[in-house]
């Protein structure tokens, strides 16, 4: 892992704060903690939320979850708010869909309609072409979708600074997001605990790699298909993305509704552990992943280019910031008496 790009990876490597209550996690801190820059990018945020109607009522808990802080903190290779702001605009129109769409009933969720409502927003990041009569209908569907909204601007701002070739890999990860989120619509709708292995195979097309597809392009450089592609930097990412999405179980799952299903939950049910016995099960079902991502990015470092060994080195950033994020957010952690 030592062949990893100096100056981003190695310091992130060493820092294996404990931050409970994931002391025992085998992952690594942020590497960069700027909070005026998160702040910066906080504030810009909400400006956005408000001007596409999103979180509409709920802009004090949407500022209180720090998403521009999180790509402040998952991205230290960027310090231009502008391309955290379209890092963190992409996030929060994915994480207002999972909200609004997919898990929150007070908010409109409907596990019936969600194919539908998934299949009618993927028009916005990979527009569907249809005759102009009825293109009109879609089109005046959309306007009046806070979500569509969301999604079609964040992407007009990616497109500002993605290549062609980076755009079609967040185009192709949503399209995979929105299969994942069909499938727990179908748990939710056909009150199913699925087995642990479903759930994993789920939580990897549902992990965090819709936004950490994005490193290269707030770090300003491609790393290019042949590579981006390979079967064993795929692996290596998708990795890195389902070990960061079992931190956010450990996190989410006491805030998230009974009907919601999390890893140490899938545990409990399906092996009857008890909580306590679940939580631990995840961390070491979180490090066993971490560490398949160390073996595979220390033997892709290398033979890789210099660009692979910069991606590897900004993909562990990336799990490392987030990992801080999730510890601090109010999102997941309540202010001490509330
Ligand atoms: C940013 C985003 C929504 C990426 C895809 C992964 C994903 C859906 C999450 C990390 C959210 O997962 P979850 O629904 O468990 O998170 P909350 O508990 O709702 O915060």
């Amino acid at each position: 892992m030592t062949d990893l790009a100096p100056g981003l990876g190695m310091s992130a490597l060493r820092a294996f704060a404990p931050s409970p209550p994931d002391d025992q996690l085998f992952c690594p801190d942020a590497i960069r903690d700027d909070p005026g820059l998160g702040d910066l990018v906080d504030e810009q945020l909400i400006d956005w939320a408000r001007h596409v109607g999103i979180y509409e009522g709920r802009l004090d808990k949407l500022r209180s979850y720090g998403f521009g802080r999180y790509m402040m903190l998952a991205h230290p290779a960027c310090n231009d708010p502008d391309r955290l702001l379209m890092a963190t605009k992409c996030l929060v129109a994915e994480w207002a869909t999972d909200d609004y769409y997919v898990d929150e009933i007070e908010l409109g969720a409907d596990p019936r309609v969600v194919g539908s409502r998934l299949a009618r927003l993927l028009h916005t990041i990979d527009p569907a072409q249809l005759v102009p009569r009825y293109a009109a209908d879609m089109a005046d569907y959309h306007r009046l979708q806070p979500i569509s909204e969301a999604f079609r601007t964040a992407v007009e701002h990616l497109s500002r600074y993605a290549t062609t070739a980076q755009l079609g890999r967040f185009q192709h990860q949503m399209a995979v997001l929105f299969l994942a989120w069909t499938q727990e619509a179908d748990w939710h709708v056909n009150r199913r605990t699925p087995p642990v292995w479903e759930y994993l195979v789920q939580r990897h097309l549902n992990s965090y790699l819709p936004p950490m597809i994005l490193v290269d392009v707030l770090a300003g450089y491609e790393l290019p298909a042949h590579e981006f592609y390979h079967p064993e930097v795929r692996r290596a990412f998708t990795t890195a993305g389902n070990a960061a999405v079992l931190v956010n179980d450990l996190h989410s799952g006491p805030s998230e509704s009974d009907n919601d299903h999390n890893l140490p939950r899938v545990l409990a049910r399906e092996e009857g552990l008890t909580h306590e016995q679940a939580v631990a099960r995840t961390v070491e079902i979180h490090n066993e992943l971490m560490h398949t991502y160390v073996e595979l990015a220390t033997r892709l470092s290398a033979v890789g280019s210099p660009n692979l060994r910069r991606f590897l080195a900004d993909t562990w950033a990336w799990v490392g910031g987030s990992r801080r994020w999730h510890a601090t957010t109010g999102r997941y952690n309540k202010p001490n008496g509330s």
